[in-house]
């Protein structure tokens, strides 16, 4: 029988995204050899591009070794490039004669990756739609943030892919939905005895959600002030972790069951307040080394006295059975003192403390990146003569107990997914719609000026009043807890 062919359309296959990532990433798939026979490669952009020069301008970040050679060669020739524009039907009925070109006949499967700026959203897939689909076999679209910058242009979004593709063709990629830790949190809570039953309001003081980068917009202000960080990050990534985190166990593992679930979360959520955030923006460090030197407001290419917050912590609380009274923290920044996703789930004091305040509070971290762990800090015996309480950990250090296991990058577990047909990592149209219910009202009175973003410095852990709030909320830090990395 003749096998289906399938091809992987790169839409904006020029651009910075796809020889950073899309490339690179379809590189891995490929040579890991998990790809259907015959899998092609088709790059979509208006300039004048080979197949040689897409290779030279993704060929640093894929990063081939020396001994893949051979592959890499094969991985191109599996490529091929159409050149045409983003607006006429013509160069998308040229797109299509290629694809039914490759396709000779089999059933043809079409995978489309928009890799292009929102300008050109709109005529592209009503395009696709008129001139590239399939009518052989399968079409996917895969969809890259932003998914619009509020309720009504998100709204606006869906109604325009869901007139042109049903929701089963729409992939929504959030690429945190990707990574090892977020995919790991649902076996976590739900393939183990001891979590369920704690997961409650009845021992769980706070969950703090973190995500931390230790550079500022390196030039890319411009871009990033149109957003900022509550949409480039917290809207999404980190209400992604805070749903899979809070939802309750889904009936099955199918897709639309653990969406559904996220969707209850969300809907018992109710929109945020300026009083439910501390926002900041990063100033420059004159101690500091190059890039630290510089402010956001310094960076060229972001509006003179732009008061776009580059740091924000807000609080969330979920009106269910399982959560009244428990904050969520999402608290995420650019320019801070180090690298860091991860949760914080923090439990409740011991009731009756025997040991006069030494025993300290017990914390489930599920570290994201970098160096994906799960530790427990737990209170033991201090070794030897003395009865002292000594805080230690339960450690699940991943590159210790999977020494040899490589754990693909977030873009090829998802892009994977794609081709398989599962959208249980991918963003469903009525999950968006209320996450922008969430943030959307919050953030016009940002965009109003109702508010000012505090200072803090390159390189620190963000405003002191972040941590103040925080602390109000219920969460505590102690400061003594000491990890002891010498065994590994
Ligand atoms: N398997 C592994 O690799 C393990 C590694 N470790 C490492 O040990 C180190 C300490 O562990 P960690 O769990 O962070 O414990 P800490 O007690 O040091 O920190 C706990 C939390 O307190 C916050 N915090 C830090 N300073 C302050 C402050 N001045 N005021 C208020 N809050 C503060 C941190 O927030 P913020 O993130 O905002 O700074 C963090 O969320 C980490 O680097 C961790 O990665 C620990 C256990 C296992
Ligand atoms: O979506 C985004 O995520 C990146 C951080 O991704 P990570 O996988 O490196 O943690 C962030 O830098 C960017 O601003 C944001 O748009």
């Amino acid at each position: 029988m003749e096998e289906n062919s399938t091809n992987f359309i790169v839409m904006g296959a020029s651009g910075d995204l796809a020889k950073k990532k899309i490339y690179p990433t379809l590189w891995n798939i490929y040579k890991s050899g998990v790809l259907p026979p015959d899998t092609r490669f088709i790059g979509y952009a208006r300039s004048a591009l080979t197949v040689p020069q897409l290779r030279e301008k993704s060929e640093p970040y894929i990063k081939a070794k020396d001994d893949e050679k051979a592959k890499l060669d094969s991985f191109f020739a599996a490529n091929d490039y159409v050149k045409g524009s983003y607006t006429e039907a013509e160069a998308f009925t040229a797109l299509n004669d290629a694809l039914l070109k490759i396709e000779k006949g089999r059933k043809g499967n079409r995978l489309f990756y928009l890799a292009l700026p929102p300008s050109v959203f709109d005529s592209v897939t009503k395009l696709i739609k008129t001139q590239c689909m399939s009518k052989t076999g399968w079409n996917r679209i895969i969809v890259e943030k932003p998914f619009g910058k509020d309720s009504e242009s998100s709204a606006k979004l869906s109604k325009h892919l869901s007139s042109l593709f049903t929701e089963e063709e729409i992939y929504r990629i959030d690429h945190y939905l990707g990574k090892e830790m977020v995919q790991n949190l649902l076996v976590l809570r739900f393939a183990n005895a001891i979590f369920q039953p704690i997961w409650n309001r009845d021992n769980i003081a706070n969950v703090v959600i973190t995500f931390k980068e230790p550079f500022g917009t390196k030039g890319r202000g411009g871009y990033f002030d149109e957003f900022g960080i509550i949409r480039d990050v917290m809207q999404n990534h980190l209400l992604q972790l805070m749903c899979l985190t809070a939802m309750e166990k889904p009936p099955t593992s199918d897709p639309e069951d653990i969406r559904n679930e996220k969707v209850k979360v969300l809907k018992a959520i109710r929109p945020l307040e300026l009083s439910d955030v501390v926002l900041g923006q990063y100033a420059g460090d004159p101690e500091g080394e190059g890039e630290a030197k510089e402010g956001y407001l310094d960076d060229e290419t972001v509006p003179k006295g732009s008061r776009t917050p580059t740091y924000a912590v807000a609080v969330l609380r979920i009106n269910n059975e399982r959560w009244e009274g428990v904050p969520f923290i999402l608290k995420c920044g650019k320019a801070l003192n180090e690298r860091k996703a991860e949760i914080r789930v923090q439990f409740k004091d011991v009731p009756g403390d025997i040991f006069h305040g030494k025993a300290k509070r017990n914390e489930l971290v599920i570290r994201v990146q970098p160096n994906e762990a799960m530790y427990t800090k737990v209170m033991t015996k201090k070794p030897g003569m003395s009865f002292d309480p000594l805080e230690t950990e339960l450690d699940l250090t991943y590159k210790l107990r999977f020494k040899d296991v490589y754990l693909p990058d977030a873009y090829e577990r998802l892009i994977l997914d794609v081709f398989g047909g599962s959208q249980m990592h991918f963003v469903r149209s009525d999950e968006l719609a209320e996450a922008w219910r969430i943030f959307t009202p919050l953030l016009h009175k940002i965009e109003e000026g109702k508010v000012s973003p505090i200072q803090y410095k390159f390189g620190t852990r963000g405003p002191p009043e972040a941590d103040k709030f925080i602390e109000e909320l219920g969460f505590v830090y102690s400061g003594t807890y000491q990890w002891l990395p010498s065994h590994q």
